[in-house]
């Protein structure tokens, strides 16, 4: 089902070379036709909107942006059990996100007032994917974190809202929802239309078209990144349960055929268990083509022989998510670098981690993970440099700052400080300003 390779063989080589390499998808295929969807929207708004929505959906959203919904009384037509299972996730959501407060800062230094002010965004637009399957996981862990840093404004975007997500919008305090899907969703949000106003970010996972128009329209709004297809490295030794780690790689590999889930373990035994456990399990599995494909083609057991080399080899794939089945868990984790998220212990299956254990499963794919960070409530701030200076301080620094400014050939940066001073001066030291 995956192949076995042996550190120190050219397969080994091979595979681990491919995974460093695999980077973000290539968002080649569709980008000719994503611009002219993302061009018609900028330019025609809601018709361009409705048109793309009835093509790709067949559907006309009625009405496009719904400005209230009754959420409550979605949550209540779910089933008790969901209902519950979206609530704890919901609850533990916010209090994970509680801690990632981030406060601005001000301090004096010799007559200049320095300081940071982290100040919420003001609009944010969440993507929920609503094609091939529905995540109202992902609305909680996009829009609550959203929620936590302030924003006061969240428009979830979702082709055709069902109660599962009207509920998770709801408890996670969406304002209102755009009703489209697609690249034709986040070019509405980025550039706004009649009936919605532009937002200052958009974030969360979609598919290639989705992928795509958030690469686009970077720069006129801000995003949180690529998301592409899921990604487990498990990292294990010979003490590791086989049926565990298998169950856990499958968990990931039934999000898409281009899913990577990979193995790196300190035992060969080991590797070969959860190979024989892999068939077994997909068999059962209602989503076993997905995760199948994904499998055949994009998965693997790398076997090493340290737990040194295990470190190493998981920070150069740098994984979205990395499970330690291990027996020292912490040790290990403390010697892999980058981001994503750490799923440590036997007892800690990706899945609670992706549904409620606080945490966002927006995380960074594709090798990404070397430098970024999980969706976050600092991802909804904006941060603002304070600077203030007394006439002392101005005095003190304005030489420095007017040979440093003509050194650059840029005379008016210069005089702009001089002429302060030399006012001041004139004044016999009674200038406006501060003193
Ligand atoms: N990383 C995460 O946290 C996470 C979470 C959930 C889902 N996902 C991933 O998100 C993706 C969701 O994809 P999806 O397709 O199910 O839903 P989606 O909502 O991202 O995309 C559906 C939209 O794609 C557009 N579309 C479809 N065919 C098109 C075409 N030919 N041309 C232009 N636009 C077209 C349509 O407008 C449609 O509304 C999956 O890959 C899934 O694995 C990731
Ligand atoms: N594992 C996905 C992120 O890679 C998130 C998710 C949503 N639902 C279940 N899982
Ligand atoms: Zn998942």
């Amino acid at each position: 089902m995956i192949p076995i390779h042996v550190d120190g063989s050219e397969a080994f080589a091979a595979s681990l070379g491919r995974l460093v390499a695999r980077g973000a998808d290539d968002l080649g295929a569709v980008e000719q036709d994503v611009r002219v969807i993302v061009s018609a929207v900028r330019a025609e708004g809601d018709d361009a909107v409705f048109r793309y929505v009835e093509r790709f959906e067949r559907r006309r959203p009625d009405p496009l942006v719904i400005r209230s919904f009754d959420g409550a009384a979605a949550l209540a037509r779910l089933e008790p059990d969901l209902r519950a299972a979206l609530e704890l996730a919901a609850d533990r959501i916010r209090r994970y996100h509680e801690h990632q407060h981030e406060a601005g800062f001000r301090y004096e230094e010799d007559g200049v007032v320095l300081g940071m002010r982290v100040r919420p965004l003001a609009r944010v637009g969440v993507y929920a994917p609503g094609g091939k399957a529905r995540y109202p996981s992902s609305v909680l862990m996009s829009a609550i974190p959203a929620r936590v840093a302030g924003v006061r404004d969240i428009v979830l975007a979702t082709p055709a809202p069902d109660d599962r997500l009207l509920a998770a919008a709801h408890l996670a305090g969406v304002t209102s929802i755009l009703d489209a899907g697609g690249a034709q969703a986040i070019a509405a949000l980025a550039y706004g239309t009649t009936s919605l106003p532009r937002v200052d970010k958009i974030v969360g996972p979609g598919n290639i078209y989705v992928a795509c128009a958030k690469k686009l329209v970077y720069g006129d709004v801000d995003i949180d990144g690529i998301a592409g297809p899921s990604e487990i490295v498990a990292l294990a030794d010979d003490a590791a349960d086989p049926s565990v780690v298998a169950a856990d790689l499958l968990s990931q590999a039934e999000h898409d055929e281009d899913a990577w889930c990979v193995l790196v373990t300190t035992s060969r035994a080991l590797a070969e268990a959860v190979v024989a456990e892999l068939g077994p399990q997909l068999a059962a599995l209602s989503r076993d083509s997905i995760a199948g494909a994904s499998m055949r083609t994009r998965g693997c057991a790398l076997v090493v022989s340290s737990l040194a080399r295990l470190a190493e080899v998981a920070s150069l794939v740098a994984g979205e998510h990395v499970s330690y089945h291990v027996a020292d868990p912490e040790a290990l984790f403390d010697r892999v670098e980058g981001g994503g998220a750490a799923l440590l212990g036997g007892m800690t299956p990706v899945a609670a981690g992706d549904y409620l254990a606080g945490p966002s499963h927006v995380l960074p794919t594709g090798g990404a993970a070397r430098f970024g960070s999980p969706l976050g409530v600092y991802d909804f701030v904006v941060r603002a440099s304070i600077i203030r200076y007394s006439t002392p301080a101005l005095l003190r620094h304005g030489p420095h700052i007017a040979n440093f400014a003509r050194a650059e050939g840029l005379d008016a940066h210069a005089r702009a400080v001089e002429l302060r001073m030399s006012r001041h001066t004139r004044l016999g030291g009674r200038g406006e300003g501060e003193s």
